[in-house]
């Protein structure tokens, strides 16, 4: 059996007081597109900082394609890509320079400018110094240092939070490229829908624990949130509504019904029942956005950060 590509057990890290990551088991099989959440402060960076031996555990220990994440440092990171958070670019230094260079150090035959072509770097921007690069093309750029060499694994650190929503989707893309072609993906977001798109299975982290791993659908019918049905009626119904199964959270008001159904078929029962009783001119659907499932499992997913939401059953629509 292929080994994992990332095999994390207990790994854990103090600051001070601050437990940063809390005891973390994590196996990411090769071959994964795995993303990392969590809100702000969770723990992502020091927990990928670790895997990377930029940052040495307080306790646990850590292998990556099958080599230890510190003893054999040198071995493995000539076969993985990295976009770590606090990349370091050379500021006099052409983008194009930048990559050449990573290809000498990792003795990889890549062109440099299909590359940084890959990663939307235009021959003129290549060109410029990237002590003028804006974060965006920074992190082009970073990311462009990553690919050198075909990483069998790729780690990378919010690799969309200097992107706009174009470089974005293009990072989902090339993502999604670097998986068919073979490597193992990881990488830490705050943002669901850049994880959505393109992850196979999702750890949540908060406060340094997973509070949950799995596959954004499955995590999703375990919260069991339902779809919010906006029904707009002619007249607003009289008769029960109540008692229909698996639909809860009925409102009626403004000349519209809304209920939030558990199963699909119950969209159809609601549907159904409110026809019975008066004409349905519209119908909204909307299913639990990923952001109410981002805080229902996460403690501080609020501004204000002190709410505490339950982790399942609980959302609301
Ligand atoms: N070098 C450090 N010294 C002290 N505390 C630290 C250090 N690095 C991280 N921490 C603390 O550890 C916790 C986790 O931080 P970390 O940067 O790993 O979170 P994160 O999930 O990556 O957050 P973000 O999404 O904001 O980057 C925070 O409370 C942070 O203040």
């Amino acid at each position: 059996m292929t080994e994992p590509a990332i095999d994390a057990n207990s790994l854990t890290k103090r600051f001070g007081e601050v437990k940063a990551v809390d005891g973390l088991d994590l196996t990411v099989e090769s071959g994964e597109i795995f993303g990392f959440l969590g809100p702000n402060g969770a723990g992502k960076s020091t927990a990928i900082n670790m895997l990377l031996d930029f940052v040495s555990p307080t306790a646990g220990t850590a292998s990556m394609l099958g080599l230890d994440v510190a003893s054999e440092r040198k071995q493995l990171h000539s076969r993985i890509g990295v976009v770590p958070e606090n990349y370091g670019l050379y500021e006099r230094l052409s983008g194009r320079r930048h990559v050449e260079l990573a290809v000498e150090f990792k003795n990889a035959t890549d062109d440099p400018d299909d590359l940084l072509e890959r990663v939307g770097l235009s021959q003129e921007d290549a060109s410029r110094p990237a002590g003028e690069y804006s974060t965006g093309m920074g992190q082009r750029l970073a990311l462009a240092v990553a690919l050198v060499g075909s990483p069998e694994l790729l780690i990378l650190d919010e690799p969309t939070s200097g992107l706009d929503p174009n470089g974005a989707r293009e990072l989902r893309e090339l993502i999604q490229a670097e998986n068919e072609r073979g490597a193992t993906v990881f990488f830490s977001s705050h943002i669901l829908e850049q994880v959505e798109a393109v992850a196979d299975r999702v750890g949540i982290i908060d406060d340094g624990r997973f509070v949950a791993t799995d596959s954004i659908e499955q995590l999703r019918e375990n919260l069991d949130a339902g779809a919010r049905v906006t029904l707009r009626v002619g007249r607003e119904p009289e008769g029960e509504l109540g008692d229909l199964p698996n639909v809860r959270d009925i409102e009626v008001a403004d000349g519209t019904v809304h209920g939030t159904c558990l199963e699909p078929d119950a969209k159809l029962t609601l549907i159904d029942r409110v026809r019975e009783m008066t004409t349905v001119t519209d119908v909204r659907i909307e299913e639990s956005s990923l952001e109410d499932m981002f805080a229902s499992y996460t403690s501080n997913a609020s501004d204000d950060g002190d709410t505490e939401t339950a982790v399942a059953g609980g959302v609301e629509a």
